[in-house]
């Protein structure tokens, strides 16, 4: 197996003084390339915090963070920029799409902005992105007029359209039935084996981290199982 990132003894504090809330003490974790793993742990554990620093957001008050053999502790704001633009997806609990939008403006402008450019071949990798996520009757539909597992799987497919060897993915399933975040989830299964995505989830639902070939459980700002 090759690590795709490492972080070690990871400290995040927020604010100061008597304030001062330690919310990671001393987290260490790998992930390997092509792994789907689900991030568990009670309400303010800190998952949250570590996927915000594992996607290079914010930065640990100590601690060490390389992904792909860059350091990004040592990185600037600019490196950071371009590194996650380059190498990482995100996936909300809630989706932000923008509503007057359609489907496949979506998933393509995001990406596009960022480049400063829309190709044809940016909007065939969209297309080819919402078919698998079975929305191939819906490249043209508003956004506003999706479902919500539909809205999700859009998300899915725009946090996809870069190729990024990591998807974080914050609570992803949280506002679905059960019968769509089912049908999210195989499809972040499929993309994990055919892409070789690495997938890290978080999630509070423990049949959806059945779903996912590891389960890593924060406690107390560490790793705990
Ligand atoms: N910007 C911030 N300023 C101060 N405290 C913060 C900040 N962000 C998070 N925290 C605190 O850090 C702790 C962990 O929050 P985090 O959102 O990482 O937990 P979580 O495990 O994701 O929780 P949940 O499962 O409820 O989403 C909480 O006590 C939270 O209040």
């Amino acid at each position: 197996m090759t690590a795709l990132l490492e972080v070690s003894d990871l400290v995040k504090t927020f604010g100061t003084g008597e304030a001062e809330t330690r919310v990671l003490r001393g987290l260490s974790l790998t992930l390997d390339v092509g792994e789907m793993a689900a991030l568990l742990g009670p309400s303010g554990s800190g998952k949250s915090t570590l996927l915000t620093i594992l996607g290079t957001l914010m930065k640990p008050t100590s601690g060490r963070h390389a992904m792909l053999g860059q350091d990004l502790v040592a990185a600037n704001d600019r490196a950071l920029t371009e590194f996650r633009n380059l190498h990482i997806g995100f996936v909300f609990q809630f989706h932000n799409l923008l509503p007057d939008f359609t489907a496949l403006e979506n998933v393509v402008f995001p990406t596009a902005v960022r480049m400063g450019r829309e190709t044809p071949v940016a909007r065939a990798r969209g297309r080819e992105l919402l078919t698998r996520m079975g929305l191939e009757a819906r490249f043209d539909f508003p956004s506003a007029n999706l479902s919500g597992g539909q809205k999700q799987r859009v998300a899915v497919a725009r946090a996809l359209m870069n190729r990024p060897e990591l998807v974080l993915a914050d609570e992803p399933t949280g506002n679905l039935d059960r019968a769509s975040a089912m049908q999210v989830m195989d499809l972040i299964a499929e993309i994990n084996r055919d892409e070789g995505t690495t997938f890290l989830i978080s999630t509070h639902d423990e049949k959806i981290a059945g779903l996912c070939r590891r389960q890593i459980v924060v406690g107390d700002g560490v790793v705990t199982g």
